[in-house]
């Protein structure tokens, strides 16, 4: 047995919200799925995780329950965070390892001492032999192939699905960051809650994502697409459908955006002058699957007046950066937590 067999791979796990990445060393990103875990409550047995568990929403009986590990970006079930690290490392460490594998799991910026060793003994109950914990923002930055050593700094917003997080990096750590709650799942609900109050439908929560990831768009847009959607009238209780258009999703979705600006603003207000000339050269970066809503870098510089830079892969940036941060543990080892 060579050993490399003895040793098997290391690997790197991004938790996200909705999505949980996997990459291992030499292989790359080898897992990429739903972060839900399907539970029958009568027996607490778990009955499906990932993708498959995710099938399941709004068309399982009542007894199959589905819980995520993280809200508006926290740890909010540690049993269930334990279950996708297991499902993640059995999965890809496949066969007899003498040693299990390092892993660097990433975690929001602003997580508690408390919350982080949580996470560490998550993981390490979970077949880790060492685990490192690196902030999202930074793994974000480091996929996205940013020198995060320099003394510059960079301003990146995260919109992921449980958060946005807004973060000024320089020398290799944050120098500021806030995490708020309007991520993609307060933005499809923001998009239920207009479609109840001015189309009188009730719709789930797929359908408002579809709308958000379709048609909706944010700021002045000059093209404006329709789409048919179907729910629950309100009146009569009877299925039916409507046209929704951009015009509605923009209305639905504007004033939790303005909110975004505002933190944004706050967090450039608090920005050490030194990076604010930083800042006004490399412009704000955007990652995480929010940042493809359409016209969100157009309507970010406008209102903000800074250049706006869309990742060409933002569901993957933090993935990308943890898988190089295993891959070459001691010459990053210093920026974990
Ligand atoms: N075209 C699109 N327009 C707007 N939002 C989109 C689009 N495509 C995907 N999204 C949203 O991106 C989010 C998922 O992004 P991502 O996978 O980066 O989140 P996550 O890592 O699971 O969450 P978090 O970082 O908050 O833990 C979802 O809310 C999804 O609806």
């Amino acid at each position: 047995m060579g050993l490399l067999s003895i040793f098997g791979a290391n690997l790197a796990i991004d938790l996200g919200t909705e999505n949980t990445r996997v990459y291992k060393e030499k292989e790359g990103i080898i897992i990429n799925e739903s972060s839900a875990v399907a539970f029958d409550t009568r027996t607490a047995d778990v009955v499906a995780i990932g993708n498959s568990a995710h099938e399941m929403y709004g068309k399982s009986p009542e007894n199959i329950m589905i819980l995520k590990p993280l809200e508006e970006g926290k740890i909010a079930n540690f049993e269930v965070t334990k279950i996708i690290f297991k499902y993640c490392i059995d999965k890809a460490i496949e066969g007899f390892n003498l040693f299990q594998p390092k892993v660097v799991i990433t975690a929001p910026s602003g997580i508690s001492d408390i919350e982080l060793r949580a996470l560490e003994d998550a993981c390490t109950y979970s077949g880790a032999r060492d685990v490192y914990i690196v902030e999202s923002t930074l793994a974000s930055a480091i996929g996205s192939e940013f020198d995060i050593s320099k003394n510059e700094g960079r301003l990146i917003v995260n919109f992921g699905a449980g958060s946005t997080e807004i973060s000024i990096i320089s020398m290799n750590g944050i120098v500021i960051s806030k995490n708020i709650k309007y991520g993609g799942d307060y933005i499809d609900q923001e998009i239920i809650d207009y479609v109840y109050d001015n189309h009188s439908l009730i719709i789930g929560k797929n359908t408002a994502k579809e709308i958000k990831e379709t048609i909706a768009a944010i700021g002045e847009v000059t093209t404006y697409d329709e789409l048919e959607i179907s729910g629950r009238d309100v009146m009569t209780g009877m299925p039916s459908s409507i046209m929704i258009k951009t015009s509605d999703a923009i209305e639905a979705i504007k004033d939790t955006f303005n909110i975004i600006l505002e933190e944004i603003r706050y967090v450039l207000e608090k920005n050490p002058p030194e990076l604010s000339r930083d800042i006004l050269k490399n412009g704000i970066f955007i990652t995480g699957g929010g940042s493809k809503l359409k016209n969100l870098n157009l309507y970010m510089e406008k209102e903000l007046g800074l250049r706006v830079v869309k990742s060409e892969n933002p569901f993957t940036d933090a993935i990308n950066g943890a898988g190089k941060i295993i891959s070459n543990l001691e010459e990053y080892k210093k920026i974990g937590k």
